[in-house]
Protein backbone atom coordinates (compact mmCIF):
# COMPACT_ATOMS: atom_id res chain seq x y z
CA UNK A 1 0.00 0.00 0.00
CA UNK A 2 1.39 3.36 -0.32
CA UNK A 3 0.77 6.12 1.76
CA UNK A 4 1.45 10.09 0.88
CA UNK A 5 4.69 10.37 2.90
CA UNK A 6 6.19 7.36 0.43
CA UNK A 7 6.09 9.91 -2.05
CA UNK A 8 8.96 12.28 -4.19
CA UNK A 9 8.00 15.23 -5.87
CA UNK A 10 8.86 14.30 -9.46
CA UNK A 11 7.02 17.41 -10.90
CA UNK A 12 5.88 20.07 -8.40
CA UNK A 13 2.84 22.35 -8.60
CA UNK A 14 4.51 25.58 -9.88
CA UNK A 15 6.52 23.38 -12.78
CA UNK A 16 3.32 22.08 -13.92
CA UNK A 17 1.64 25.63 -14.48
CA UNK A 18 4.61 27.47 -16.00
CA UNK A 19 4.45 24.33 -18.70
CA UNK A 20 0.45 24.39 -19.03
CA UNK A 21 0.93 28.09 -19.74
CA UNK A 22 3.00 27.20 -22.52
CA UNK A 23 1.54 24.43 -23.84
CA UNK A 24 -1.58 26.69 -24.09
CA UNK A 25 -0.05 29.65 -25.56
CA UNK A 26 1.17 27.25 -28.54
CA UNK A 27 -2.19 26.25 -28.63
CA UNK A 28 -3.39 29.34 -28.65
CA UNK A 29 -1.11 30.43 -31.74
CA UNK A 30 -2.31 26.98 -33.74
CA UNK A 31 -6.05 27.40 -33.85
CA UNK A 32 -6.51 31.16 -33.82
CA UNK A 33 -6.80 31.45 -37.64
CA UNK A 34 -10.14 28.99 -37.43
CA UNK A 35 -11.22 29.91 -34.26
CA UNK A 36 -13.00 26.89 -33.78
CA UNK A 37 -11.27 24.30 -30.92
CA UNK A 38 -12.96 20.83 -29.20
CA UNK A 39 -11.21 20.26 -26.26
CA UNK A 40 -11.60 16.56 -25.15
CA UNK A 41 -10.95 15.70 -21.19
CA UNK A 42 -9.88 12.35 -21.22
CA UNK A 43 -11.05 10.94 -17.76
CA UNK A 44 -10.67 10.09 -15.52
CA UNK A 45 -6.62 10.80 -15.22
CA UNK A 46 -6.72 14.29 -16.95
CA UNK A 47 -9.44 16.05 -15.34
CA UNK A 48 -7.16 18.05 -13.27
CA UNK A 49 -4.73 18.97 -16.41
CA UNK A 50 -7.54 19.88 -18.76
CA UNK A 51 -8.96 22.45 -16.37
CA UNK A 52 -6.08 24.27 -15.62
CA UNK A 53 -5.01 24.36 -19.99
CA UNK A 54 -8.63 25.19 -21.17
CA UNK A 55 -8.46 28.73 -18.70
CA UNK A 56 -5.15 29.23 -20.32
CA UNK A 57 -5.83 28.76 -23.95
CA UNK A 58 -7.53 32.32 -25.42
CA UNK A 59 -9.76 30.63 -27.93
CA UNK A 60 -13.94 30.61 -27.69
CA UNK A 61 -13.94 26.86 -27.71
CA UNK A 62 -16.06 24.10 -26.55
CA UNK A 63 -15.37 21.16 -24.18
CA UNK A 64 -16.84 17.66 -24.19
CA UNK A 65 -15.67 14.22 -22.07
CA UNK A 66 -14.89 11.06 -22.54
CA UNK A 67 -14.44 8.01 -19.91
CA UNK A 68 -11.63 5.18 -20.95
CA UNK A 69 -9.92 2.97 -18.83
CA UNK A 70 -7.24 0.02 -18.94
CA UNK A 71 -4.89 -0.09 -15.87
CA UNK A 72 -7.74 -0.80 -13.07
CA UNK A 73 -6.40 -0.97 -9.76
CA UNK A 74 -3.02 -2.12 -11.57
CA UNK A 75 0.35 -0.30 -12.11
CA UNK A 76 0.29 -2.24 -15.13
CA UNK A 77 -2.19 -1.64 -18.41
CA UNK A 78 -4.30 -4.79 -18.71
CA UNK A 79 -3.82 -4.08 -22.20
CA UNK A 80 -7.50 -3.52 -23.37
CA UNK A 81 -8.74 -0.18 -23.81
CA UNK A 82 -12.53 -0.06 -22.59
CA UNK A 83 -14.96 3.09 -22.99
CA UNK A 84 -16.60 3.86 -20.28
CA UNK A 85 -18.17 6.78 -21.24
CA UNK A 86 -18.44 8.31 -24.56
CA UNK A 87 -18.83 11.92 -25.89
CA UNK A 88 -22.31 13.83 -25.29
CA UNK A 89 -22.23 15.30 -29.31
CA UNK A 90 -20.60 14.64 -32.71
CA UNK A 91 -16.91 15.98 -33.80
CA UNK A 92 -17.84 16.29 -37.76
CA UNK A 93 -16.05 19.10 -38.94
CA UNK A 94 -14.57 20.11 -35.64
CA UNK A 95 -10.58 20.70 -34.69
CA UNK A 96 -10.46 18.39 -31.83
CA UNK A 97 -7.60 18.25 -28.78
CA UNK A 98 -7.29 15.31 -26.76
CA UNK A 99 -6.16 16.37 -23.58
CA UNK A 100 -4.38 13.33 -21.73
CA UNK A 101 -2.61 13.19 -18.41
CA UNK A 102 0.04 10.12 -19.45
CA UNK A 103 0.83 8.62 -22.85
CA UNK A 104 2.60 5.57 -21.02
CA UNK A 105 2.29 1.94 -23.00
CA UNK A 106 0.34 4.33 -25.60
CA UNK A 107 -2.72 2.11 -25.88
CA UNK A 108 -4.52 4.50 -24.60
CA UNK A 109 -4.16 7.22 -26.86
CA UNK A 110 -3.90 5.01 -30.28
CA UNK A 111 -7.20 3.44 -29.33
CA UNK A 112 -8.68 7.15 -29.08
CA UNK A 113 -6.92 8.53 -32.07
CA UNK A 114 -8.47 5.38 -34.01
CA UNK A 115 -11.69 6.05 -32.71
CA UNK A 116 -12.36 9.71 -32.88
CA UNK A 117 -10.49 9.43 -36.70
CA UNK A 118 -13.39 7.37 -37.69
CA UNK A 119 -16.29 10.26 -37.07
CA UNK A 120 -15.18 13.07 -39.26
CA UNK A 121 -13.42 15.53 -37.50
CA UNK A 122 -11.42 18.17 -39.33
CA UNK A 123 -8.41 17.33 -37.54
CA UNK A 124 -7.65 15.58 -34.72
CA UNK A 125 -4.47 17.02 -32.05
CA UNK A 126 -3.30 15.40 -29.18
CA UNK A 127 -2.00 17.33 -25.86
CA UNK A 128 -0.28 15.49 -22.99
CA UNK A 129 1.24 16.58 -19.78
CA UNK A 130 3.62 13.35 -19.56
CA UNK A 131 5.10 11.09 -21.49
CA UNK A 132 6.63 7.76 -20.71
CA UNK A 133 9.37 7.30 -24.09
CA UNK A 134 10.80 4.23 -22.15
CA UNK A 135 7.29 2.60 -21.52
CA UNK A 136 6.01 3.30 -24.84
CA UNK A 137 4.95 -0.22 -27.08
CA UNK A 138 3.28 1.27 -29.76
CA UNK A 139 3.45 4.48 -32.12
CA UNK A 140 1.44 6.93 -31.00
CA UNK A 141 0.39 10.59 -32.36
CA UNK A 142 1.40 13.54 -29.94
CA UNK A 143 1.47 17.35 -30.94
CA UNK A 144 2.35 18.81 -27.27
CA UNK A 145 4.01 17.23 -24.85
CA UNK A 146 4.31 18.80 -21.19
CA UNK A 147 6.82 16.77 -19.98
CA UNK A 148 9.10 13.29 -21.13
CA UNK A 149 9.21 11.10 -17.38
CA UNK A 150 11.20 8.01 -16.48
CA UNK A 151 9.82 4.92 -15.93
CA UNK A 152 8.05 4.58 -12.90
CA UNK A 153 4.59 4.76 -11.68
CA UNK A 154 3.86 8.28 -10.67
CA UNK A 155 0.95 9.75 -8.90
CA UNK A 156 -1.02 12.92 -7.99
CA UNK A 157 -2.53 15.54 -10.19
CA UNK A 158 -4.95 13.11 -11.53
CA UNK A 159 -2.97 10.45 -12.19
CA UNK A 160 -4.39 7.51 -9.60
CA UNK A 161 -2.78 4.43 -7.61
CA UNK A 162 -5.44 2.16 -7.23
CA UNK A 163 -8.58 5.33 -7.36
CA UNK A 164 -6.67 7.30 -4.89
CA UNK A 165 -4.16 10.37 -4.89
CA UNK A 166 -5.79 11.90 -7.74
CA UNK A 167 -6.26 15.03 -5.72
CA UNK A 168 -2.90 15.71 -4.88
CA UNK A 169 -1.55 19.02 -6.48
CA UNK A 170 1.72 17.84 -7.51
CA UNK A 171 3.21 14.83 -9.49
CA UNK A 172 4.60 11.86 -7.09
CA UNK A 173 6.83 9.03 -7.56
CA UNK A 174 7.14 6.33 -4.81
CA UNK A 175 10.35 6.79 -2.96
CA UNK A 176 12.83 4.31 -3.58
CA UNK A 177 13.90 2.44 -0.56
CA UNK A 178 17.63 2.63 1.19
O1 LIG B 1 -0.51 4.83 -22.42
P1 LIG B 1 -1.27 3.87 -21.56
O2 LIG B 1 -0.39 2.76 -21.05
O3 LIG B 1 -2.49 3.34 -22.22
O4 LIG B 1 -1.70 4.63 -20.23
C1 LIG B 1 -2.29 5.90 -20.21
C2 LIG B 1 -3.69 5.88 -19.71
O5 LIG B 1 -3.78 5.18 -18.45
C3 LIG B 1 -4.42 5.97 -17.48
O6 LIG B 1 -5.80 5.74 -17.47
P2 LIG B 1 -6.49 4.57 -16.59
O7 LIG B 1 -6.76 3.38 -17.43
O8 LIG B 1 -5.68 4.38 -15.36
O9 LIG B 1 -7.88 5.25 -16.22
P3 LIG B 1 -8.09 6.54 -15.29
O10 LIG B 1 -7.72 7.74 -16.14
O11 LIG B 1 -9.54 6.50 -14.96
O12 LIG B 1 -7.20 6.40 -14.10
C4 LIG B 1 -4.12 7.39 -17.93
O13 LIG B 1 -5.04 8.31 -17.42
C5 LIG B 1 -4.19 7.29 -19.44
O14 LIG B 1 -5.51 7.44 -19.92
O1 LIG C 1 2.44 6.09 -14.21
C1 LIG C 1 1.20 6.06 -14.13
N1 LIG C 1 0.54 6.46 -13.00
C2 LIG C 1 -0.81 6.46 -12.89
N2 LIG C 1 -1.61 6.07 -13.84
C3 LIG C 1 -1.04 5.66 -15.00
N3 LIG C 1 -1.62 5.23 -16.13
C4 LIG C 1 -0.65 4.97 -16.99
N4 LIG C 1 0.57 5.19 -16.45
C5 LIG C 1 0.34 5.65 -15.20
MG1 LIG D 1 -5.72 5.18 -13.59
Amino acid sequence: MIERDDLDVLLSTEEINTRTKELAALITEEFKADNDLHVICVLKGSFLFFADLVREIELDLTVDFLGLSSYGDSTESSGVVRLTQDLSKPIKGRNVLIVEDIIDTGLTMKYLVENLSTRGPKCVKVCTLLHKPDNRTVEVQMDYIGFEIPNEFVIGYGLDYAEKFRNLPFIGVVRKRG
